[in-house]
């Protein structure tokens, strides 16, 4: 990762960054997959999966045939109440580093750069870390503790964390369980639908009807654009080009310079 004032100065103002929010197995890197074919010059950051599923001793990279320290998804599934706090505290590591990479190209003349991320640090406590403690697997402490640092990051790096807008892919939880179900992913095989159903309350929640109480205004601000991912769009192309018209629209809407700080705290 590039040195805080190195990327405070490659961040600042550039282009429009754009996070896809939404359940598990929605379709989040589908979607995504077909933002980089249909807009080429976009930077897609993926949510680091794999780095999850095999936790490396920091240092210089590790052999990929190297079995790591262990799986901590699988971990957090297996274990809620003893894995959680741990396991926000690396997805959410994950995220400010992704979100902090300096712009890996200069966009040519004329020509808006735009990054979009797979879920952000915000998803990471509005949704996730907030709801595995109303489920009682984060305790109190941990809770605060995570809310604490979470607020005093967002603060450090006031500016370099905003984003400018949030897709939010929406299905109904028993269609992403339907899904999730498909993808076989081994960590998820204990995944209940009503543990969907609580994620998909806490997305609505943040994105939609902003119950949610979060660090800032600024935030609570940030446009929104729902597209609904009901419907199979994978191999129907009329529907990937209803989908795709909706984000370009969406982007050539917002401005850099338009939305307040959403990582500033409102304190
Ligand atoms: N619109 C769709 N219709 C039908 N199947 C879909 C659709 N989008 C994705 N899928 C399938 O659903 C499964 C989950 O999709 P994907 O991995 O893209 O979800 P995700 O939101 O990125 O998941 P996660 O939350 O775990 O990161 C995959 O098997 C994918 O092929
Ligand atoms: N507890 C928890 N907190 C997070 O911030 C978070 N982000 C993603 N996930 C889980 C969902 C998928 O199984 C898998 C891939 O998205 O990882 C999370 N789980």
């Amino acid at each position: 990762m590039a040195s805080v004032a190195a990327s405070r100065s490659l961040c600042s103002g550039a282009g429009k960054r754009l996070s896809v929010e939404g359940n598990i197995a929605v379709g989040k890197s589908t979607f995504v997959t077909l933002l980089r074919r249909a807009f080429p010059e976009w930077q897609v950051a993926p949510e680091p999966v794999s780095r999850w599923q095999k936790v490396q001793p920091e240092g210089p990279r590790q052999a990929s045939r190297s079995p790591g320290v262990g799986n901590l998804l699988q971990m957090m599934y297996q274990e809620p109440s003893r894995w959680s706090y741990t396991f926000q505290t690396y997805s959410c590591l994950s995220r400010l580093k992704a979100q902090l990479e300096p712009d890996p190209v200069k966009p040519s003349k004329g020509q808006d750069l735009v990054r979009v991320f797979e879920r952000s640090v915000y998803s990471d406590r509005y949704v996730f870390a907030k709801n595995l403690f109303e489920g009682g697997h984060l305790a109190k402490m941990e809770w605060v503790i995570y809310q604490d640092w979470h607020t005093f990051l967002l603060q450090a790096f006031e500016g370099q964390l905003d984003l400018h807008g949030f897709l939010y892919l929406r299905a109904p939880p028993e269609v992403c369980m339907e899904r999730l179900r498909h993808r076989g992913r081994p960590e998820e095989r204990e995944v209940q639908l009503r543990y969907l159903q609580q994620l998909h309350a806490q997305h609505e929640d943040w994105l939609v009807t902003k119950k949610t109480e979060t660090h800032s205004e600024g935030l609570r601000d940030t446009p929104v654009l729902l597209l609904d991912v009901a419907k199979d769009f994978e191999s129907d192309p009329s529907e990937q080009g209803k989908l795709l018209r909706q984000v370009k629209t969406f982007v050539e809407s917002l401005s850099p310079e338009a939305f307040p700080s959403a990582s500033a705290a409102a304190s």
